[in-house]
């Protein structure tokens, strides 16, 4: 009796280690950094990196188009957004069309952020209405592509900012456009959501790439049918 508890248990703890709140994985990130294994910045690198790859693994007709993608990348104020402007200079260098839309100013961008964000362009833009520039973009050309979430992820405690939310919903227009070619993916998370909490209510999104294990939303994102990817960031 005593040993099925046991086994039980233990099957249980197993199942949970596989699931870290948004305090376990900050705690694990700064343990990797502060024993001097890895810098913030190559963290983000390297999440940066594991989103370009499981587009291309998930869409490989993406980068075998004859004409180049297109990227729309929606930036956060945080480290989330840190992480788009890895993604942005790494798409753009396989040659796919991007864009970078930034929600803040770079100078407010924590430090990863903006060395990202200085590294993507020389002058990252900030603009007064995102969703107004996103929406003046002309796309229609563009019959493949991905929207790529980086708005929020860890640090983020709702409610979603109404800014964010209109950039999410014309990002949404371009992917209506062409339900074909285009594709939404959400790094860490998809924004509005909270890392330690089931959803309210489950967002459209085609890929959700998550960093090192799954936070507690993952699995009922999964539940619902998404997509969800860990990318192992080397911690
Ligand atoms: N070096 C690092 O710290 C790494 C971070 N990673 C990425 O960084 C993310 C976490 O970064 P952060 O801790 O900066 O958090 P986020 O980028 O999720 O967001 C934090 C920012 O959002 C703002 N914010 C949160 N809720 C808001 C609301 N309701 N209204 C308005 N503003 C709000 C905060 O004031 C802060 O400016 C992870 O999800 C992951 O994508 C990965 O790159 C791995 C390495
Ligand atoms: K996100």
């Amino acid at each position: 009796m005593w040993r099925i508890i046991a086994a039980k248990r233990k099957q249980f703890e197993g199942i949970m280690a596989e699931i870290l709140t948004s305090a376990q994985m900050r705690a694990v990130e700064r343990a990797a950094i502060e024993a001097g294994r890895v810098s913030g910045l190559a963290l983000m690198e390297r999440a940066g990196a594991g989103v370009v790859a499981a587009i291309l693994e998930t869409w490989p007709a993406l980068a075998a188009a004859a004409a180049p993608p297109c990227a729309v990348v929606l930036c956060g104020p945080g480290n989330n957004g840190g992480d788009g402007f890895v993604v942005a200079r790494r798409l753009a260098a396989r040659g796919w069309r991007v864009a970078t839309y930034l929600l803040g100013t770079p100078e407010r961008l924590p430090p990863d952020a903006r060395t990202n964000a200085e590294a993507w362009s020389a002058a990252p833009t900030a603009h007064a209405l995102p969703a107004a520039a996103l929406a003046a973009g002309d796309w229609t050309e563009c019959r493949a592509g991905v929207v790529i979430d980086a708005l929020y992820g860890l640090g983020f405690r709702p409610p979603l900012p109404a800014a964010a939310a209109q950039m999410l919903a014309t990002a949404g227009q371009i992917v209506a456009a062409h339900p074909e070619g285009w594709k939404r993916v959400a790094i860490d998370i998809p924004s509005g959501l909270a890392a330690d909490a089931p959803p309210q209510v489950v967002p459209a999104c085609d890929l959700v790439v998550t960093f090192h294990l799954e936070k507690p939303v993952h699995p009922s994102l999964r539940a619902a049918g998404l997509a969800v990817t860990t990318v192992d960031i080397g911690l």
